[in-house]
């Protein structure tokens, strides 16, 4: 709640004063809340300040009274007992009203008579001025009630401004003529405005494109030209018209880059003659701008490979965008590559997408699984590569493109070709440079290079104590054929840390099962007796359909051998007497 203060609009005050004592014929004063005179005409204007608590009788009664007042009789009144100026009053007629604000007295407005005249006039028309009088009191007390909303807008505006001035986002607000009301430091720095740019007036379009959160605008001012990204909000005010928050389109275009990479920056590790020759070629291939195609199973590290392409080539500061087209549904894969306009399509967003091939501009867009590329689709790319523009859905504005392209896959594009799946056309553009990223398997070393690392990576993750791995764990590992590659062994490593006890070392017992089964299938294995093979087979075939009579017709189906066979060899390898 305020302590109205009459002071503060006492310049207004006056004014009314003077027009009231023009209009009436009478003379007028204003006194305070602490009866001191703030405003006066005629004989009371020399006595404006001053303080009148030892006289203001009349006053001080209406404020306490909270009612208006009409003395006839200055100086003999009741109320004017105590004043000592009671003998030589030179009042003749006084009305004295109350200025509220809500019920609360601010002060107190007298209108006076000194002579005869106006205190006929005053009595004769006593009705009529005391309309008036209430009237000139109302338009007191909304004065001061504006003050201090004013006061109260003006301090918020403050505080508004000083927190816009800070925030790192840029913000104009322009008015309804698109002219600058304000503007903080990040706008003029990112338009090239200086200090004195409140006032310009500014032109915008926008493509109804969408970057990240907000949507692509051109903005012109002062003969700069800008593409920014934002949002312009609509206030319903005058001056305050719009307010555009926006960021440059670089800074939103990597800091949607950081949001959505997840590039993993490791090194490629192994010390075999394979991935010592991949180590060669990749230093000698980085420099160039063709396009590579890694070619390799799933997991054999075909996306470090494309990583360490764009990390030794002169696009390292510029971005890797990577794109999974095996992972992205069909109906979005086209959008996420070109990206589109504003209702280029039922279901797309209303404010458009940048695609990533746009967002891979000036360096390295990584095409994964591209076997698995829609053949319509497939046409769209090899025109972009040839072509070297892109055309966002929706839009016929050509985007040239400054990129490399990588990319990769797991599947046998000739045999694709033959089926009519892949087109040739584009294997050729994009088989110019050609890398096979071999399996795990095919290169030994690596095996133990790369447990070496991952044991190292895991124990850490998991805050073990490492003491040592165990030669026939290695031998297990070194034996398998890991058909899902480092991808897998970083998985089987994972899971023997897990496993490791307190001593801290790696035994068979922490080796996962499949491995440990399955190690034989390739190197050194002991070969079995046939006999031997028969009677697994025949215990696995239980195991897995059970010992009733009927279960035992199923297995013997399943060999491929009669139910009487089956018997007879149950009982031949005395497989009954077994637990399974
Ligand atoms: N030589 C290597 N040195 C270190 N880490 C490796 C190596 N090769 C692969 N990796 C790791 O193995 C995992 C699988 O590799 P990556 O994702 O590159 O394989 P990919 O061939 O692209 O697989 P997919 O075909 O399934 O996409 C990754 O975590 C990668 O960092």
């Amino acid at each position: 709640m305020h302590k109205y203060d009459l002071r503060l609009v006492a310049d207004e005050i006056q004014n009314y004063a003077d027009a009231v004592s023009k209009i009436a014929n009478v003379e007028v004063e204003v006194v305070d809340r602490d009866l001191k005179r703030i405003a006066g005409t005629g004989y009371y204007k020399d006595k404006i300040g001053v303080d009148m608590s030892d006289k203001g009788y009349v006053n001080k009664h209406v404020m306490e009274t909270k009612e208006l007042i009409v003395i006839t009789n200055p100086g003999e009144n009741e109320l004017c007992a105590n004043c000592p100026d009671r003998d030589n009053c030179i009042e003749t007629f006084e009305v004295t009203t109350p200025i509220f604000i809500e019920d609360e007295v601010i002060g107190v407005l007298g209108l006076i008579g000194l002579d005869d005249m106006s205190r006929s006039l005053l009595e004769n028309n006593l009705e009529n001025y005391l309309d008036f009088v209430r009237q000139i009191t109302n338009f007191i007390s909304a004065v001061m009630v504006n003050y201090y909303q004013e006061e109260e807008n003006l301090s918020y505006m403050g505080t508004l401004k000083t927190i816009i001035s800070y925030l790192q986002e840029a913000v104009i607000v322009l008015d309804s003529n698109n002219v600058i009301s304000f503007i903080n430091k990040s706008a003029e720095n990112q338009i090239g405005l200086d200090e004195n740019s409140i006032g310009l007036k500014i032109n915008y379009s926008t493509p109804g494109d969408k970057v990240g959160s907000g949507s692509e605008y051109f903005i012109e001012v002062n003969g700069h030209r800008r593409y920014v990204v934002g949002e312009i909000v609509n206030v319903d005010n005058e001056k305050f018209n719009k307010i555009l928050l926006f960021e440059g389109i670089r800074k939103v275009k990597s800091e949607l880059y950081d949001m959505t990479s997840t590039i993993s920056r490791s090194d490629i590790i192994g010390s075999s003659e394979v991935t010592k020759n991949l180590l060669d070629r990749i230093a000698q291939i980085s420099k160039s701008n063709s396009t590579v195609l890694i070619t390799g199973e799933s997991g054999t590290g075909k996306e470090l490979i494309a990583t360490s392409i764009w990390q030794n080539s002169d696009r390292a500061n510029n971005r890797f965008i990577s794109i999974n087209c095996a992972a992205i549904p069909e109906t979005l894969l086209e959008s996420e590559l070109f990206g589109y306009t504003r209702g280029a399509f039922t279901g797309a967003d209303s404010r458009g997408k940048i695609g990533k091939f746009e967002l891979a501009n000036s360096g390295v867009i990584f095409l994964d699984e591209i076997g698995d590329m829609p053949i319509y689709l497939q046409s769209k790319i090899l025109r972009v590569l040839e072509n070297r523009v892109v055309t966002r859905l929706g839009s016929n504005k050509e985007i040239p493109l400054d990129i490399r392209v990588i990319a990769a896959t797991n599947k046998d594009l000739s045999k694709m070709i033959k089926e009519g799946r892949f087109r040739e056309d584009l294997y050729y553009r994009l088989n110019v440079i050609p890398i096979e990223a071999r399996p795990l398997r095919e290169r030994k070393a690596d095996i133990v290079d790369l447990t070496l690392l991952f044991v190292e990576r895991y124990t850490k993750l998991f805050g073990k104590n490492y003491k040592g791995i165990d030669d026939e764990v290695m031998d297990a590992l070194l034996n398998y054929n890991w058909p899902g590659n480092v991808r897998e062994l970083e998985n089987a490593i994972e899971f023997m840390i897990n496993m490791m006890g307190q001593d801290g070392r790696l035994t068979l017992d922490t080796v996962p099962r499949d491995i440990l089964v399955n190690k034989n299938i390739v190197g050194d294995e002991e070969i079995k007796t046939l006999c031997q093979l028969e009677k697994d087979e025949i215990i696995k075939a239980l195991s897995k359909y059970g010992k009733t009579t009927e279960a035992k017709k199923i297995v013997a189906e399943s060999l491929g051998i009669g139910v009487a066979t089956l018997y007879r060899k149950i009982k031949q390898y005395e497989i009954e007497e077994l637990s399974f």
